[in-house]
Formats: C-alpha cells, structure tokens, sequence
C-alpha cells in the first residue's frame, strides 16, 4: 500500500468520528530532524488539522490530551528499535490510533505495533525521493489533500519528481568545496550550523547526529531568526558558521543572519539552495524541499570530515555500547 492509500484507509476509517484532527511525529535524533518538514508544512498549510513533534520519550512520558480518535501517529526509527520509539508505538497501537511506522529495517520490534510499515530509501545512491523525508512529508501532504484539500497538491508531487535529480547534481557541486572544508575545520572543537524554516531539522541533524554524535565537535544547530536574540554574542573572526541559505518564504531570515556574518565572522560555509539548484521546484512548495537538499549535501562534507580528522563517522563511545 503506498502513502496516499494508507491515508486513504484511515480517512475512511475516521469518518464516522469526525475525520482526522491532529497528526502526531514522534521519533528520537536522525528521525525526530527527518519529520521537520512535514511538521512545517501541516503547521502552515492546514487550517484544521493540528500537528505535533515530539521525541519519542517525552511523547511517553508527556502524551498530548487530544491524542485520540482524531489522531494519527506517525514514528519512524531506522533499524526500528530504538526503546522510547518502539515503546510510543505500542501506546498508540493500544490506544486504537492508527500507526504509520517508517523504517529502513521492516523485520524490527516496531513494525509489531504499527498498522501501516513504510520502508524507504537509504544508502550509497539511494532515491531521495523515497527517503524518510519525502515518506514523512507525503503522510502530511496526504493527510492534508485528502481532507481539507491542497491547492498546490501538483506542485508538490512535481517537486517530488525533480529532487533526486536536484540533489545529486548539488552534491557533485559541492565537492570540492567540501574538502575545503574539511581542511579548514579539522582541528575546530566547535561548529555552529544555522538554519530556518522547513530546512531547519538539517542543521539540527547536522549539530547532533553528525559534529556532536560522530565527530565529537561541540556544536548547536542555531534558528536563523534566533541568532540576533543571544548566540550572535559569540560571533568573532575565529568561530565556524556553517549557515544554510534557504529557498522560499523564510530566506530573509537566513540572508539576515549572513549579512551580519560576512561582517563580522570570518570562518563562514554557506549552502546556498538557489546555487544549489532549488529554484526549479514550483515556488508555492519549494520551503517543503530544503531539508532533502541540505540533508544529502551535507554528508559530502562529513565524509570528507571525517578523512581529515581520521575519525570515522561510525566511532562511537557510549551509543549502543553503554546502557542510557
Ligand atoms: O530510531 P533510529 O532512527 O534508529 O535512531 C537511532 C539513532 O540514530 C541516530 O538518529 C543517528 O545515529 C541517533 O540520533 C539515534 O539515537
């Protein structure tokens, strides 16, 4: 069954209750950044519809009252067994909300209390289009289409259509810019990442999966419209930017925050996604798009990263090795 049957089934599912109301995400780290775009776009897009991110363990500890009959739950966990995930699953699943598990892994604990498992792409050449993003992003669009309705429902498919083309033409683009990079900022301890919009869970995912989690670089994933109100404080010649420069209705904040580094910082990477190629996606959806781009470009850099530094990104200390 493929995303728009599955909201489908449970649209006709709700008639009787009312249809659906709110649509929860819930996931920890890598998946929790992955669901950003498809939290902005119900939080802009609908009119009706309530949305919800939660990590999965304050999702437990911490369920939302209206959590019901009117919801969805949809989580996502790569090898589908990270505890607190699974474990929010399972109360979704017993309180008869419909549940959406997105997985790489389809035999894993979490696809025990889902109704629907989607399995997406991932890996050396993988579809973007079918990452967890788009995944995440189409029960959103679905979810919205098929209710409210969406006026620009074509604009979005057709931007699915063109964003694995879009990405790997970017990530040849940034190449050598990446080694670069990686030259520049093998001894930093610390990098900031900067970012707004639909885009932003990329430089979240950026600060904690890859600087924090795989290099060990301290890092924060700072909101562009956030930057003015406290962390520009720490701006100097020395300390490392990298900035994303979004495509769509939040780039005025991005481009802000830029102008006010090139004045005063001097170690700045910018991802620009209009010389990144974004453009070509229809401008009434292209926000939606910023994350696939900015989420696969920066793993060029990481690489690279991680060459320099001779620390490979699967070195862990503590994670999967030490109980938490
Ligand atoms: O539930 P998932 O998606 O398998 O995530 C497990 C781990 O993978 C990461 O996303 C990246 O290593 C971590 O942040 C997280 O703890």
């Amino acid at each position: 069954m493929d995303i728009k049957q599955i909201i489908g089934e449970i649209v006709a599912g709700k008639q009787e209750v009312g249809g659906i109301k709110q649509v929860y995400y819930v996931a920890c780290g890598g998946s929790y950044g992955a669901f950003y775009p498809a939290k902005t776009f119900l939080e802009k897009e609908a009119k009706d519809i309530k949305v919800g991110l939660y990590n999965s363990n304050e999702f437990v500890h911490n369920t939302p009252k209206a959590f019901g009959e009117n919801s969805v739950l949809v989580v996502a966990s790569h090898k589908g067994n990270t505890p607190e995930t699974v474990k929010a699953a399972e109360i979704g699943k017993k309180a008869g909300v419909p549940v959406i598990a997105l997985t790489w892994l389809t035999d894993s604990p979490i696809t025990e209390h889902a109704d629907y498992v989607v399995k997406y792409t991932f890996g050396e050449g993988k579809d973007i289009a079918g990452e967890k993003t788009i995944k995440a992003l189409l029960t959103a669009v679905e979810a919205l289409n098929q209710t409210e309705g969406y006026e620009h429902y074509n604009q979005f498919l057709d931007g699915v259509a063109k964003i694995d083309h879009i990405v790997k033409n970017a990530c040849k683009h940034v190449a050598k810019r990446a080694l670069a990079f990686a030259k520049n900022h093998k001894d930093d301890n610390v990098i900031y990442t900067m970012a707004s919009g639909a885009g932003y869970g990329a430089a979240y995912m950026e600060s904690i999966c890859i600087f924090m989690e795989m290099q060990w670089i301290n890092s924060s994933s700072i909101h562009s419209g956030e930057f003015f109100h406290g962390p520009f404080e720490i701006t100097d010649a020395e300390i490392p930017f990298v900035i994303q420069i979004s495509e769509g209705s939040t780039r005025p904040l991005d481009e802000r925050a830029l102008n006010f580094l090139n004045r005063y910082a001097k170690r700045v990477e910018v991802l620009d996604a209009k010389d990144l190629g974004l453009s070509t996606i229809d401008s009434s959806v292209v926000d939606y798009f910023n994350h696939s781009l900015f989420n696969n470009v920066y793993p060029v850099y990481n690489q690279a990263l991680a060459v320099e530094r001779e620390h490979p990104l699967t070195t862990r200390r503590y994670m999967w090795k030490v109980e938490y």
